[in-house]
């Protein structure tokens, strides 16, 4: 994919759908009673994943244009699956099968592609043998990940890294426990799998961080709205930020305040940010208009890691394009992700010029250099190849992205939302 230097981008444009949302609509109405309508799903392809394994546990799930509509058999409707459940590139359908999966009557087994099976699942195949599953992987933590249903109890856990994925494989074998489940997180991570529940006539509360799980007889389906996805409304934030002559108004982006540190980090940037908030069924969500801006260095640490962590690799651009020095730290979750997104980033960065220094929970970015194109791998990374798709708009020349495809994975329709806003 060909990307040359911008002279402006204007307009206004719907991002993707929320991804993390799209993954929950699914699980949830699979195993509630009743029919969920889900307006607006993401139709990329991990979301698919998800929509896929369902179907092999029986549950009767319809696609028409961006609405999916999940027939639901109850908490105990799935059906033992006739073959391996295949998870493709998505850590979230993996991580959160491992959870509803422990306390099913049946044996699965769970698998996805090359990245998939180097990231990380003993996270959560520990405090689930803790709660009495019967699961292992292949050498201790990675997948294929076999798992024998069996009645699980509820624990009292803290959270050894601020992961919703894992705290949410937690919530939902929490619901089938025969007790009380009660998750401490060492910072706040998103939350849309507590609120899902709660929507759904499950019982999940939460006081400051410690989550409390109540096992339930019976989810009843809700229809729902899913919102942008903040984390696709990024790539285009940061562009219209970096790129002179720019206005964009992004609408209907979700809100959700365990989602929206990217707004709070652009804006102690110097970004130009105008937010109108409004509300949605279960999420809260808005516009954000983003206009051209001179940007300066920041920190970006502590809590606000979890509430950022796929901008990450955006930000990293925005800080390259921004005078003086970005330190990002406690990220050392960059390492696990579709890539190493620390090494990725920094390597692609400075292809392009920027003076970067990675470090052991993070890198630092010296902004403000010239910045030129050149030809950028991907890694089979959907966040790096929009994030270098962005670099490109604002640097000097013309710049190749290898592997763009994997775009497909949270945005679809990426190129042509940048096309249509380019002037
Ligand atoms: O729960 C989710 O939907 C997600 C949680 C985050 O991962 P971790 O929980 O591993 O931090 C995030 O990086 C991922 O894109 C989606
Ligand atoms: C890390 C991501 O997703 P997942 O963990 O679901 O693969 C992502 O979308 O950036």
């Amino acid at each position: 994919m060909e990307i040359r230097a911008s002279k402006g981008l204007q307009g206004q444009i719907t991002p993707a759908s929320d991804k993390s949302i799209s993954h929950r609509s699914v699980m949830m109405g699979a195993i509630a009673k009743g029919v969920t309508l889900v307006d607006n799903f993401l139709m990329g392809e991990d979301c698919l994943s998800t929509i896929d394994c369902f179907r092999k546990m029986g549950t009767e799930i319809s696609i028409s244009g961006d609405q999916v509509k999940v027939r639901g058999n109850g908490l105990h409707g799935l059906k033992k699956p006739q073959e391996l459940l295949y998870t493709g590139n998505s850590g979230t359908t993996t991580r959160l099968l491992c959870g509803l999966l422990a306390p099913q009557r049946f044996q699965s087994v769970l698998d996805g592609d090359a990245s998939i099976r180097k990231r990380p699942m003993n996270r959560v195949i520990e405090p689930l043998i803790k709660m009495g599953a019967k699961i292992s992987g292949i050498n201790g933590g990675y997948t294929p990940i076999t798992i024998e249903g069996t009645q699980l109890h509820g624990i009292e856990y803290p959270l050894p890294v601020a992961s919703a994925q894992l705290k949410s494989a937690l919530i939902l074998a929490g619901l089938y426990a025969d007790g009380k489940t009660l998750i401490t997180e060492p910072k706040p991570s998103r939350n849309h799998t507590e609120l899902m529940i709660n929507g759904f006539g499950g019982k999940v509360s939460t006081q400051e961080n410690r989550i409390l799980v109540e096992p339930t007889e019976e989810l009843y389906s809700c229809d729902l709205t899913v919102p942008g996805d903040i984390s696709s409304a990024a790539f285009f934030m940061v562009a219209a930020l970096i790129v002179p002559n720019s206005e964009i108004l992004i609408k209907n982006v979700g809100l959700n305040e365990t989602r929206t540190g990217i707004l709070d980090v652009l804006q102690a940037m110097g970004g130009q940010i105008e937010v109108t908030m409004y509300g949605n069924t279960i999420e809260p969500a808005g516009d954000i208009l983003v206009k051209s801006s001179s940007l300066h260095g920041t920190e970006i640490g502590g809590s606000l890691i979890p509430r950022l962590i796929d901008e990450l690799p955006v930000l990293a651009v925005a800080a390259a394009f921004a005078e003086g020095t970005t330190m990002i730290k406690d990220a050392e979750e960059l390492k696990v992700k579709e890539s190493n997104r620390i090494e990725a980033m920094a390597a692609e960065l400075t292809k392009a010029g920027v003076s970067v220094t990675t470090t052991e929970d993070g890198m630092i970015i010296r902004g403000g250099c010239p910045i030129h194109g050149a030809e950028f791998e991907s890694y089979q990374d959907h966040r790096i190849a929009m994030s270098m798709a962005v670099l490109a708009l604002a640097a000097e020349g013309s710049s190749r992205i290898k592997d763009p495809q994997c775009i497909q994975i949270s945005y679809p329709g990426f190129f042509e939302t940048l096309k249509s806003v380019q002037r």
